[in-house]
């Protein structure tokens, strides 16, 4: 598909997908991509930046030439890359840095996510030292237990960070890609955060090891703020991470950081007189009562109905106004930030999602009850597939991943992410940008933010799906029913043929079959490109073949070898009774004539030697004079189907590119070890399993080598096609057999005539010459008269009367009335113009 359209690799697509949805491209003028050979992301990226916008690739290996776009080969963990960057940018920031470098060991991707991971941090590094304020990183991770560590820095960088996983990247592998939007551009970086030593260590540690406080909340301020006096973040006590923490439900009320109280404390208390006031409102309900009992098991709704029942209670105190004019008292050196200790934050997301996800089982499967249409169970196998594959990794971390298609995913909510989001704006915040009566609207739409993003890219993939497997219905149907159309037009007997079972199980066997079929083209989805099209191809046309044999069967398992040979003769003399022979020299034109026809050629010759009673009238059929039929049954057009069996047959090359590689291989141009390296690639052993439909259908046109069709190739082809079509067609071929049997077996009986002749004694030897010449001549005529049919009407009684008229032997055709007419009028006009001729000859 990427190849189609000139692109380098299918990578473009996961560019072109992270833009769509993040939008950085296009606004960016220096661009730098880190890891981009083979170039398809530069591609992109020379197509959709302004005119006159830096863009330059670094990678291992050189990059084919690109339109705008510089590169170099260095190795992106180098300060010698670096230094090309920026000598390249000439004093100027970019505005984006992408990485999709994944490490290359020889010519197989090693996925190893510890060197992916260090390869995202080296470009990091790099992102952090040429982006400009507000610039985006994009880059490739892998999950594994340091992808937490690398989503944590990065957070530490950019002010929106979003994992995601774009469509056409392969479900089933480990990557995502990370946008980190918005570079904050710290004016001091500590290089420990950009060091992988103390980056995929823990987080706690690396906490630790960074501030006197222990908690990363000191660690973010050494890093970035060195110089600032630090606030006073106290932090749980060193070790003492697990303790029972309460707060009182007015502190949540009347708290600045809601989220964060609700991410740092174990229960919410109604102790106080003005706590238990709030018990009396209405809007304190048993649900909110039993949430605020166990904070540490909030789920994504309960955490909802916490935030909006403070809002609702808010309101109805007043706090915004009080707030606001509170506000500019506000010593901010007095609020007390509560910081977030990471490795009791770690541990209840785990709880958390761990109880998320046995809830979101249990709601999966009644909804998978409740609604059996096929969308629905399209989209929830969607969302369970990356579930599995992350409960490999540290799937319970994933806090921070999206996964359109996924929504499980988005439901690992946490206050964490929460919090981010909030991060330098809190809820309060909001409520007092908006005014009071805009709050819940503003902070319900930042709750269902998620959910709106995700049902909608939910539904949008259902109905894709939906839509994309009734286009591939359709096309099956219509496929099913061109095959039988196609049966039937060139067995246009065939409906006469219901009566005999084997034809109605053929039916039903064909409409199997064309099942059969789509699940063998489904089974085959392993085999790609040119070779599984062709062998399907082959498999059709084998299959149209067999059909065209009657009395064989896809199935003959089914019935035993008695009824398949009964049933075999049934429709091979239905096949020759089929009017189409009748006009074949040889072949008798009623089936059971055949039969006879062949056991005794010679008595029914002599039968036929009877002169045909013209104008015989009996029972109300009239026999009608034939002078000469034999331009009314014209074989019709030759079979195509049994050329192309016989074709399949006699050399399985039949298309042009089958012809061009025997073509190729014959005349050096290429070899077989040659086509082997060709028919595998990088991605050949890549699992194919969980990716979107569409994409597989696209890649299997693309997945291999396509081989160029030369034109001898072709001429080749042709050439073979004019040999087969000068060849005789089968039934042609069948008429001229029977033709020449008969004219064995005739000869056989003058044979044993004349031997009968020259035995008798009383015959002198000139009569036994003259009785074995005339039976001779005798079995010669009879051997070159062409058999006629009897032109029969039907009249008065007789007229519907099906099956052999009564009086009338040998061949017959039913005529109408003014056909009997027609022809007299002929034989008269022709004898007029005979005699006209012998008149003027006179
Ligand atoms: C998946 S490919 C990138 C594909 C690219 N985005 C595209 O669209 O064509 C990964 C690339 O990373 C490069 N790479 C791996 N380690 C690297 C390093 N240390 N420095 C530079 N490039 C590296 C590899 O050579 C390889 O070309």
């Amino acid at each position: 598909m990427a190849k189609d359209r000139g692109y380098r690799s299918r990578a473009f697509f996961k560019l072109a997908e992270l833009n769509k949805r993040f939008n950085f491209i296009e606004k960016s003028r220096i661009a730098v991509d880190l890891g981009a050979a083979p170039g398809s992301w530069l591609q992109n990226l020379s197509s959709s930046m302004p005119h006159g916008s830096l863009i330059i690739g670094v990678d291992l290996v050189p990059i084919a030439p690109i339109p705008r776009v510089t590169t170099f080969v260095a190795d992106l963990t180098t300060q010698h890359c670096k230094q090309l960057i920026t000598n390249e940018m000439k004093g100027n920031l970019a505005d984006l840095v992408v990485h999709d470098g994944a490490p290359n060991v020889g010519s197989a991707w090693l996925q190893d996510a510890f060197a992916q991971n260090e390869l995202v941090l080296a470009s990091l590094k790099i992102a952090a030292e040429i982006l400009e304020k507000g610039g985006t990183f994009v880059t490739k991770v892998f999950r594994s237990k340091d992808y937490n560590n690398l989503m944590w820095v990065f957070n530490q960088l950019f002010r929106n960070v979003s994992a995601t996983k774009p469509n056409s990247s392969r479900l089933v592998s480990a990557e995502l890609f990370v946008v980190c939007q918005d570079f904050i551009a710290p004016q001091k970086l500590d290089p420990r955060f950009l060091d992988p030593k103390y980056v995929f260590k823990d987080i706690a540690a690396l906490a630790t090891d960074t501030g006197k406080g222990s908690v990363h909340a000191n660690a973010h301020a050494n890093v970035f703020m060195p110089e600032q006096k630090r606030r006073k973040r106290e932090g749980y006590e060193e070790g003492n991470y697990t303790q029972y923490k309460e707060v009182s439900a007015m502190e949540f009320i009347e708290g600045t950081d809601p989220v964060t109280l609700l991410g740092t404390h174990n229960a919410i208390t109604f102790k106080t007189k003005e706590d238990k006031k709030l018990l009396k409102n209405e809007d304190t309900t048993k649900d909110i009562l039993a949430n605020c009992e166990d904070l540490k098991v909030l789920g994504k709704k309960e955490f909802k109905q916490l935030m909006k029942w403070r809002i609702i209670i808010r309101e109805e105190m007043g706090l915004e106004v009080r707030k606001k004019d509170k506000k500019e008292d506000i010593d901010e050196s007095n609020i007390e930030e509560l910081p977030v200790n990471p490795d009791e934050q770690i541990a209840e997301d785990i709880e958390r999602i761990e109880n998320e996800d046995s809830a979101r089982a249990k709601k999966e499967r009644r909804r998978k009850n409740e609604k059996r249409t096929k969308e629905v169970q399209r989209m929830q196998l969607k969302m369970g597939a990356p579930i599995d594959i992350g409960l490999e990794q540290d799937q319970h971390l994933d806090d921070d991943v999206y996964i359109p298609d996924q929504k499980s995913k988005g439901d690992i909510f946490d206050l964490k992410h929460t919090q981010k989001h909030l991060k330098g704006r809190n809820i309060d915040e909001i409520e007092e940008d908006e005014g009071s009566s805009e709050e819940e609207p503003e902070v319900a739409k930042f709750e269902d933010a998620y959910e709106d993003e995700e049902d909608k890219l939910d539904r949008l993939e259902a109905q894709m799906d939906g839509m994309y497997e009734t286009y591939q219905e359709k096309l099956g149907e219509k496929d099913r029913k061109h095959q039988i159309k196609e049966a039937r037009r060139k067995d246009k007997n065939r409906e006469a043929w219901g009566g005999i079972p084997r034809r109605g199980d053929d039916d039903e066997e064909s409409e199997e079959s064309a099942g059969e079929e789509e699940e063998e083209e489904e089974e085959s989805e392993g085999e790609y490109g040119y070779e599984a099209k062709e062998k399907h191809r082959m498999q059709l046309d084998q299959d149209s073949s067999d059909e065209e044999e009657v009395g064989t069967s896809k199935k003959p398992a089914k019935k035993s070898k008695v009824d398949r040979k009964t049933q075999d003769e049934a429709a091979a003399n239905v096949w020759f009774g089929n009017p189409l022979f009748k006009d074949v020299d040889g072949i008798a034109e009623e089936s059971d004539e055949e039969e006879e026809e062949e056991a005794s050629v010679m008595e029914e010759d002599e039968d036929e030697e009877e002169p045909a009673e013209e104008d015989e009238e009996s029972d109300g059929f009239e026999v009608v004079p034939q002078e000469d039929d034999g331009e009314m049954w014209d074989v019709d057009d030759e079979d195509q189907d049994a050329a192309r069996q016989k074709r399949i047959e006699d050399t399985g090359l039949i298309t042009e590119e089958a012809m061009s590689l025997a073509y190729r291989l014959k005349n050096g141009m290429t070899t077989k070890s040659k086509l082997l390296d060709e028919g595998f690639n990088k991605h050949a052993t890549n699992d194919r399993e969980n990716l979107p439909e569409w994409f597989t259908n696209d890649e299997r046109k693309n997945y291999k080598v396509h081989i160029p069709i030369t034109k001898e190739a072709v001429e080749a082809l042709k050439a073979r096609q004019r040999a087969i079509d000068a060849r005789p067609i089968k039934k042609l071929a069948e008429a001229k057999a029977k033709k020449k049997y008969k004219a064995v077996k005739a000869a056989e009986k003058a044979q044993a005539k004349s031997e009968t002749i020259m035995e008798n004694q009383e015959l002198t030897e000139k009569e036994k010459a003259m009785g074995v010449q005339k039976m001779i001549n005798k079995t010669k005529a009879n051997a070159n008269k062409k058999r006629e049919v009897k032109l029969v009407v039907a009249r008065g009684s007789a007229k519907g009367v099906k099956g052999r008229p009564k009086g009338v032997s040998g061949r017959y055709r039913m005529v109408d009335r003014r056909f009997k007419t027609d022809i007299r009028g002929m034989r008269n006009a022709k004898k007029r113009a005979e005699n006209n001729k012998k008149r003027r000859k006179a």
